[in-house]
């Protein structure tokens, strides 16, 4: 078996600008074809991915419709459909990436059902920008007309914010890694999982959004991965990011991101959660080794270890 990869998809991955079906489905083609290069160099792969502009836009249709006739649906059930939309497409452009090259694996994609305690303080404070993004103006006027909490994301404009609850434990774990070991390709936790709370045994869904930075560190962790690899809009981590002294990190132990942290380097909402997964990921296991690196930088990360990489 080769090493097991947990790869997280950033938002770039799936929607550029386009919120299309057919703009997503093609941004996904373009994905597979950088993926591949990790099951072309004997890897196995597990992926996850984001869900937040499309979990928003879908809870925007759901409101639009008549609330009699087409009743909108909760967070959880929208969270479920999006896992299945995006995995569907993430499945479908990666089995033809890989009939393309000749290699005889399947994919398959995990309705996940991720575990969060009731009583996180999430609940009461919610912090996860979903959807479209609005004018300060314009999301007055949402707030004024009771459409939920609205904050400025990472200096990109407005957005919907939702409760953004820790992952404690997958519930699939046992169903992903069997098939992991048989050499399958897996979808798994897409857009943080489903919300879960455990209520005298039953699993319960319940209205928020996991970071699906946070939820692939877990199941990365809970996987017992050899590697959990972080993709998104940037080759490298870097420190002084867009300013004239901005450095890239290329090793980078732990203790080093902790003085980051404190220096306030890594932006809340952006690259802290990614940073601190990653740190969490190599704080659970003796030879952990995380990256924090593009789609498009893969091929020089097989080769050449191009990307942050972050070790103990
Ligand atoms: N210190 C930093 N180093 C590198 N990128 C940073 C840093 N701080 C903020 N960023 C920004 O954070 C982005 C990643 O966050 P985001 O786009 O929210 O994630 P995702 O790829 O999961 O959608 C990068 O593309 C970059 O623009
Ligand atoms: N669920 C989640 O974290 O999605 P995004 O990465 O798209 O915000």
């Amino acid at each position: 078996m080769g090493r097991k990869i947990v790869v997280a998809l950033g938002g770039n991955a799936i929607l550029v600008d386009n919120p299309t079906a057919e703009a997503q489905k093609q941004a996904v083609k373009q994905t597979a074809e950088h993926l591949v290069k990790f099951i072309e160099n004997g890897d196995e792969l597990i992926v996850t991915h984001g869900n937040g502009p499309q979990v928003g836009n879908l809870l925007l249709q759901n409101l639009e419709a008549d609330s009699d006739k087409n009743p909108a649906f909760p967070l959880d059930s929208l969270v479920a459909m999006t896992e299945g939309s995006i995995g569907y497409w993430l499945q479908n452009a990666l089995q033809n990436a890989l009939a393309e090259r000749n290699i005889d694996k399947e994919v398959a994609t995990i309705v996940t059902q991720v575990i969060v305690d009731e009583k996180d303080p999430a609940f009461e404070n919610p912090t996860k920008p979903i959807g479209p993004f609005y004018s300060e103006e314009e999301a007055k006027v949402e707030i004024e007309k009771g459409k939920g909490t609205f904050k400025e994301d990472s200096n990109r404009g407005w957005r919907k914010v939702v409760p953004s609850p820790k992952p404690v434990t997958i519930k699939e774990i046992k169903t992903i890694s069997n098939l992991v070991e048989t050499g399958h390709i897996v979808i798994a936790g897409g857009g943080g999982g489903i919300p879960v709370i455990e209520r005298e045994g039953k699993l319960e869904g319940i209205e928020a959004v996991i970071d699906k930075d946070f939820a692939s560190q877990q199941l990365a962790t809970q996987l017992n991965a050899d590697l959990f690899v972080v993709l998104t809009g940037v080759d490298y981590v870097f420190v002084n990011y867009n300013k004239p002294d901005q450095m890239k990190l290329e090793q980078v132990t732990v203790s080093d991101l902790h003085t980051y942290i404190e220096e306030k380097q890594f932006a809340p909402g952006s690259m802290l959660p990614k940073v601190e997964a990653a740190i969490d990921f190599v704080e659970s296991g003796e030879a952990n080794t995380a990256i924090i690196t593009s789609l498009e930088n893969i091929g020089s990360l097989i080769h050449s270890n191009a990307g942050t990489i972050i070790t103990k």
